[in-house]
């Protein structure tokens, strides 16, 4: 299902999602029902940060209502950006904020939920995550751009009731990777979830998720902080290659599985932490081992972009090589092999060292017309597997389009290639093709003409092959015409 976004980009999105961003669109008591809920989803988000927040601070380590916010105005619309507006309004009076710090945070939160949406749409982000540029751009404006406005209007506004100089920059750089930390982890687990179609992780590798998830999680807990001692381990490196492997392995989905895990391992380890872990240099130690977190969700992001496209660029090229029906080499493939086969044939300097053999159905209009597009097209690929099966590993079968298929026999003497042209007609004559009331059967006519140091060009070989199989046609069809007269012997 395609959902389009409000400029032309479009994408795939989970059909029970695409239904209610569809509704909230079109009516406007459903879209303000959304964001009223969203924006309460905000509020009781933001309500949990005092349990994993630094009191020398007075701000969370993590964020989480920054992820809501650019998930929803990126999924559903700019008018969503008054969820962040109204869940940050309804935090600041609950908390009891003076007016200069509610002013600055309201407006930092909506614009780091607005501002970045408006400018990946703008640069046709699409939000599978699926290309190494998404991710970059969805860094840059979600993870990077969109925290910088709102670490930097609420610092503004808390200026006035804080020292400055040393403690608000501080302040800042937590705020600024808080939000960040919520934007790239969250949003990017929303939006490769949502977006996520048919292509689940595969069952195989559901077990190593699940391991390299355990891993992470618990080279968080280990590493990250310990509450006792407020040391951190370089077991919290480990993150990164889990990571990684998550990405090879399971796809950005898996990437932002494993940040999820380290996200929650954080804030876990955070409830817990006694008064003494906000000294100074515990602090300046979290600041560093939430930059690593980020870094490895970052990283496995982009590894999985990149191994997407190299698929993507791999899938490309096969299509491009290969007729989509048989999965058979196509004509402008085959094209090059032949042209490859007649350039050898000529050096060896011998009247026949390779043939090729044209393969055409007989009235196979008629069976489309009888039986149907469908039974067609299981003729034509019962055919390439008789072909298939009946030539030896160095041949090359290609189809050339329609019931078109080719055979480049090669080092095949004159009487190999007229054994294998009757074996492969006998073997069609053969074929059941299964349809309604029983079997059909089907009948070929097949040219042969040789390869060898008087052959001309490319075409001047397919078109001879050609007229080969057009005389058998011209003969009753059903049978094979040889370009060529010679002794047949049992050398096959
Ligand atoms: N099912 C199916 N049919 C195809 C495909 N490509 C081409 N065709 C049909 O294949 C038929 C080719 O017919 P022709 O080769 O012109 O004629 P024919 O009926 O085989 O007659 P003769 O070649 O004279 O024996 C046409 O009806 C095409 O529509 C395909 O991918 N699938």
């Amino acid at each position: 299902m395609t959902f389009e976004m409000e400029t032309e980009a479009a994408f795939v999105i989970h059909p029970t999602w695409n239904r209610l961003f569809l509704a909230s669109r079109n009516n406007l008591g459903i879209s303000l029902l959304l964001i009223i809920l969203c924006g309460l989803l905000y509020y009781l988000l933001g309500l949990l940060s005092p349990y994993y927040r630094i009191d020398a601070l007075a701000v969370p380590l993590v964020w989480l209502p920054s992820g809501l916010a650019l998930v929803v105005v990126l999924l559903a619309g700019y008018r969503f950006a008054l969820v962040a507006l109204l869940g940050m309004a309804l935090l600041a009076i609950q908390q009891g904020l003076p007016q200069s710090m509610v002013l600055g945070v309201v407006i930092g939160a909506t614009l780091q939920a607005f501002l970045p949406a408006l400018l990946l749409r703008m640069f046709g982000f699409n939000p599978r995550l699926e290309r190494i540029r998404d991710v970059m751009l969805f860094v840059g404006m979600g993870g990077l751009f969109g925290p910088f406005l709102a670490a930097s209007a609420g610092v503004v506004g808390l200026s006035n009731s804080l020292p400055g100089g040393g403690a608000l920059l501080q302040i800042w750089l937590v705020w600024w990777l808080a939000n960040s930390l919520g934007c790239l982890i969250i949003t990017g687990f929303l939006l490769v979830w949502v977006t996520t179609g048919q292509e689940i992780i595969p069952a195989k590798n559901r077990l190593s998720l699940f391991v390299l998830l355990c891993g992470a999680t618990a080279a968080t807990l280990l590493g990250f902080i310990d509450t006792t001692t407020g040391q951190s381990s370089i077991v919290l490196f480990a993150v990164i290659p889990l990571t990684v492997f998550a990405a090879l392995y399971c796809g950005r989905q898996g990437v932002t599985v494993l940040a999820m895990g380290a996200l929650v391992a954080v804030m876990i380890l955070m409830t817990s932490a006694p008064p003494h872990l906000q000294e100074a240099s515990v602090l300046v130690n979290m600041t560093f081992n939430l930059g690593l977190i980020w870094m490895a969700s970052f990283t496995g992001l982009v590894v999985a972009a990149a191994y997407s496209e190299q698929g993507a660029g791999d899938r490309y090229a096969y299509l491009a090589q290969h007729d989509g029906l048989t999965r058979l080499i196509n004509r402008s493939t085959f094209e090059q092999r032949l042209e490859q086969a007649i350039q050898h044939a000529k050096r060896e300097g011998r009247p026949q060292v390779h043939a090729l053999m044209f393969i055409d159905l007989d009235d196979f209009k008629l069976i489309n017309d009888q039986f149907g597009h469908a039974t067609g097209d299981l003729v034509l690929r019962s055919l390439s597997d008789l072909l298939l099966s009946h030539v030896r590993s160095r041949d090359t079968v290609a189809r050339l389009g329609g019931d078109e298929f080719v055979v480049l026999l090669e080092n095949c003497s004159a009487d190999c290639s007229r054994l294998m042209a009757e074996r492969i007609a006998t073997a069609i004559r053969g074929m059941l093709i299964p349809v309604e009331n029983g079997n059909c059967q089907i009948t070929a006519s097949i040219g042969v003409t040789p390869i060898g140091d008087n052959t001309g060009t490319l075409a001047s070989v397919l078109s001879a092959a050609d007229a080969a199989h057009y005389q058998a046609k011209d003969e009753g069809k059903n049978q094979v015409h040889y370009r060529y007269v010679e002794r047949v012997t049992d050398e096959c």
